[in-house]
């Protein structure tokens, strides 16, 4: 423990807490000098294996709401270069409209304070704390929620306080304890920050949005942004709680069930709540879906698929209240109409896919790329013809 950080210029013994170190020339070369001032490494560091984790945090982050890592000096010094980081970067804040309130059976959550439609984004927030998920799988427990603590005391005290409010699910003795039960309750996958490897990232508000298997929000992070954003699926009526999917909801009951009493809690959605009748019906249209998925993914000329079956999976979505995957819908719906050469039903689709895609998923992702290149060019798309030509593309 406390060795200082290789890839940074560092004092020749350990660092003092909170002291500012530049970033040595190997892995920070773009940044300026002036960014390089902005982070602070924590003397406590963790050793495993080949790997050191420290906490290192940027205190005038996004107009002063700060950002804490945890992660190795290597990691560090590949995220400082991304975009957000750079002061000629603005990261866009949105907050609302929405209140806290205390919601029946979960805790707190957020209602909508006025109607807001389809498409609106309602949050869009940079992450307080960002940890590397090898760091949560290598350290020991201990070591990981001495770093979480002082990650979040060295946060500004706004964005501090405002984690501290967080959900431990079931009450914390001490500080620490606190600390390391907000971190597992209220984080986010967030994908790869360093090019390599993933990370879990704390968001003040974005972390009190409770989950429903009908979920009337997405959420993707948009890395460029450095941000976690929220956006409405559908029309939100003023005083409804936003929620969100924590797990893949389409699965039946028993299986949706499950997943989330293995994350930590009994689902009280209103999907699961519902009665007899109306869950097998929801189950039975959860078990058509995977069926058409099957047969609409099979691209070799022994798959029966055609566009009324990617017709009825968009249907089967709409009803099962899965308008935040709907994308996923219309993509193959124009997929199975371009492969009969049917150009104007395959754009229609193509368009939709690329419209929900985007709002819901964010922006520069690869399926939207592909339904660009069939509106762009369609008869020259990979799979023009390709269920009346029969052949595997
Ligand atoms: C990320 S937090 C959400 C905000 C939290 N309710 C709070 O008070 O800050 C996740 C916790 O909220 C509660 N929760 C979220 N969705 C729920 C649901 N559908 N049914 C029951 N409890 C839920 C569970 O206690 C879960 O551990």
């Amino acid at each position: 423990m406390c060795a200082a950080p290789n890839t940074f210029a560092y004092l020749s013994h350990c660092p003092l807490e909170t002291e500012n170190y530049e970033l040595s020339n190997n892995y920070a070369s773009n940044n300026s000098s002036q960014q390089a001032e902005r982070w602070h490494v924590d003397r406590t560091c963790y050793r495993a294996g080949p790997d050191e984790y420290c906490t290192y945090t940027n205190a005038l982050f996004n107009n002063g709401e700060g950002v804490s890592f945890i992660a190795t000096a290597e990691s560090i010094s590949h995220i400082t270069n991304r975009s957000a980081f750079r002061s000629e970067v603005s990261v866009p804040k949105i907050d609302g409209p929405y209140r806290e309130a205390k919601i029946l059976g979960k805790g707190q959550g957020l209602v909508v304070t006025k109607a807001v439609r389809t498409g609106q984004t309602l949050i869009s927030r940079t992450p307080a704390l960002v940890v590397g998920a090898n760091t949560v799988k290598t350290l020991k427990r201990d070591e990981l929620d001495d770093l979480l603590v002082r990650a979040v005391d060295n946060l500004p005290s706004m964005h501090r306080d405002d984690i501290l409010e967080l959900s431990t699910h079931d009450g914390a003795r001490t500080h620490r304890e606190k600390v390391g039960k907000i971190f597992r309750t209220n984080s986010f996958s967030t994908g790869s920050h360093d090019g390599n490897s993933n990370f879990q990232s704390l968001f003040a508000t974005v972390s009190r949005i409770n989950h429903s298997c009908r979920p009337n929000c997405a959420y993707f992070f948009d890395s460029n942004t450095f941000s976690q954003n929220v956006v409405a699926v559908r029309d939100i009526q003023l005083g409804e709680e936003l929620s969100v999917a924590y797990i893949d909801p389409i699965l039946p009951r028993s299986e949706r069930l499950k997943r989330l009493k293995a994350w930590g809690f009994e689902c009280l959605c209103e999907r699961c709540s519902a009665n007899a009748t109306q869950t097998a019906e929801s189950d039975e249209n959860v078990a058509e879906i995977l069926r058409l998925w099957k047969e609409l993914d099979n691209y070799s000329a022994s798959s029966h698929a055609t566009p009324a079956m990617a017709e009825r999976l968009i249907s089967l979505y709409n009803e099962e209240g899965l308008q935040s995957r709907v994308q996923e819908a219309h993509y193959r719906a124009a997929v199975e109409w371009i492969g009969i050469g049917e150009i104007e039903k395959a754009s229609e689709h193509a368009a939709l896919c690329v419209k929900y895609g985007t709002l819901f998923k964010g922006p520069g992702r690869p399926f939207i790329e592909k339904m660009n290149q069939l509106l762009d060019n369609p008869t020259s798309h990979p799979h023009w013809m390709f269920r009346s030509k029969h052949v595997d593309v």
